[in-house]
């Protein structure tokens, strides 16, 4: 807003100026007439003063204007004349005759006898003289001036009331033009922009039409890069998102294939229970538990009977079939009370945390019982353990736990197999 009033100002100068310029120019062409006019009145004002003069003095008609023919015998009435014009701020007067033009000015104030000792050379010649007068240009000048104060002061009012007309106008005029359009911006919608009207009263106006094209080729040039934007925007989204959803499956891949490898490098193949690397390392946990915790940590070691037979007698697909059989079935009796595990080949360990050496003794007593019930595809096949328990002792080491238990199997192997050989420490041993 503020650069359209210094816009307004700009245009009201130049109006002005040229307005001022011209009326200068006219003033002074009207100037220039009046001062021929002033002069030429004076003139005439003059000869009327000089013929009333005559008039008054002579006491007879005189015919022409602007000049008196005075004989010698009238030289009295033309010094009296001549002193009048004085009085009356006339400046020039001059003396004429047929071959002679003569200032008589400075012999008016002079002494009356040095006049008339000048004026008498024409009347002795005998001549007709013509009195002719102007007025002193001071006179005409004053005039002059008090006419060009008039004028100036006229131009101004005129050149004051023009500007405010102007100002009102222009700054009017801009804001409603303006107004129009800010009315159109204000309710623009950029996804779907309308054409830019204004305000139909201004667009005779080139200058307006301009700015309006203008304005409304940068809007839809606004609009298309906004479309092309939002198409770009939602283009990326669905790239972003395939490689999302593309990154999540080949994350899932990879939780899947690293389930699946913690479980083939902590679980027996064939039996599906933990191997033997992953029952060591719990082992190990459970001992040192125990021992901080000292609670009750029994363990199973479960070896199978004659089981080169089945694998001889039935073949080793069976024998390997009796193996998962029967980790299930310790599985099945263990349950969540403790650890299932392949020991190696046909042997199983199981780990008891939290129960002592009774519970330990029934629990396998319990899978003794229910392999020599179990019946597998082949009813031929019968199947037996020898199991040796053991429970850690106050202060024992894992080792010697397992070597204990170990004992205690190979000693229920040697002396008859399928049965439960129970060491409790260094000096008991019990069978059941
Ligand atoms: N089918 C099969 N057989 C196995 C597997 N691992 C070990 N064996 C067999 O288990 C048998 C173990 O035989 P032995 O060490 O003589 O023991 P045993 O025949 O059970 O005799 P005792 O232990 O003295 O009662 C061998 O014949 C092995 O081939 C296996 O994964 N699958």
């Amino acid at each position: 807003m503020t650069k359209c009033v210094r816009f307004t100002h700009f245009v009201a100068c130049n109006i002005l100026g040229c307005y001022v310029t011209i009326s200068v120019i006219v003033y002074g062409a009207l100037l220039f007439a009046y001062h021929a006019e002033v002069q030429e009145k004076q003139k005439r004002q003059i000869d009327n003063t000089i013929y009333l003069l005559i008039q008054q003095i002579k006491g007879s008609s005189v015919t022409s204007l602007g000049s008196t023919d005075l004989s010698l015998d009238d030289s009295g009435l033309f010094f009296e004349v001549c002193h009048q014009l004085d009085r009356e701020g006339v400046k020039g007067i001059f003396l004429q005759s047929a071959d002679h033009y003569t200032p008589i000015l400075d012999h008016i104030n002079k002494e009356t006898s040095a006049l008339e000792t000048w004026v008498y050379p024409f009347s002795a010649r005998n001549q007709s003289m013509r009195l002719s007068a102007y007025v002193s240009n001071d006179k005409v000048w004053r005039v002059f001036i008090h006419r060009l104060l008039w004028y100036m002061g006229l131009l101004f009012i005129q050149t004051a009331i023009i500007y405010l007309l102007l100002y009102y106008f222009v700054v009017r005029g801009l804001g409603m033009a303006v107004s129009g359009i800010q009315q159109e911006l204000s309710q623009m919608n950029l996804d779907d922009p309308k054409r830019l009207y204004g305000n139909a009263k201004f667009l005779r106006f080139l200058e307006y039409q301009w700015i309006l094209n203008g304005m409304n080729k940068i809007i839809h040039g606004l609009a298309a890069s906004r479309r092309e934007l939002s198409e770009l925007n939602s283009q990326l989204e669905e790239k972003v998102a395939q490689k999302t959803q593309s990154l999540e499956e080949k994350n899932m891949t990879l939780v899947q294939l690293n389930k699946k490898l913690y479980t083939l490098a902590n679980t027996d193949s064939l039996t599906q229970v933990y191997n033997r690397t992953r029952f060591d390392l719990l082992f190990r946990e459970h001992v040192a538990m125990a021992e901080h915790k000292e609670t009750y940590l029994s363990l199973l070691l479960i070896d199978l009977d004659n089981f080169k037979r089945v694998n001889d007698q039935f073949g080793h697909q069976v024998g390997d079939h009796v193996l998962y059989v029967t980790a299930k079935l310790l599985e099945s009796v263990v349950m969540n009370d403790g650890i299932v595990a392949r020991w190696g080949g046909e042997e199983f360990a199981v780990l008891l945390p939290h129960i002592a050496i009774d519970q330990a003794q029934h629990i396998a007593e319990t899978l003794r019982q229910h392999l020599e019930e179990a019946s597998f595809d082949d009813p031929a096949i019968h199947i037996t353990m020898s199991v040796g328990v053991s429970q850690l002792l106050l202060g024992e080491s894992g080792m010697s736990l397992l070597k204990r238990t170990d004992a205690a199997m190979y000693q229920a192997k040697n002396t008859g197999r399928n049965q439960v050989i129970v060491d409790t420490g260094p000096d008991e041993k019990g069978i059941s």
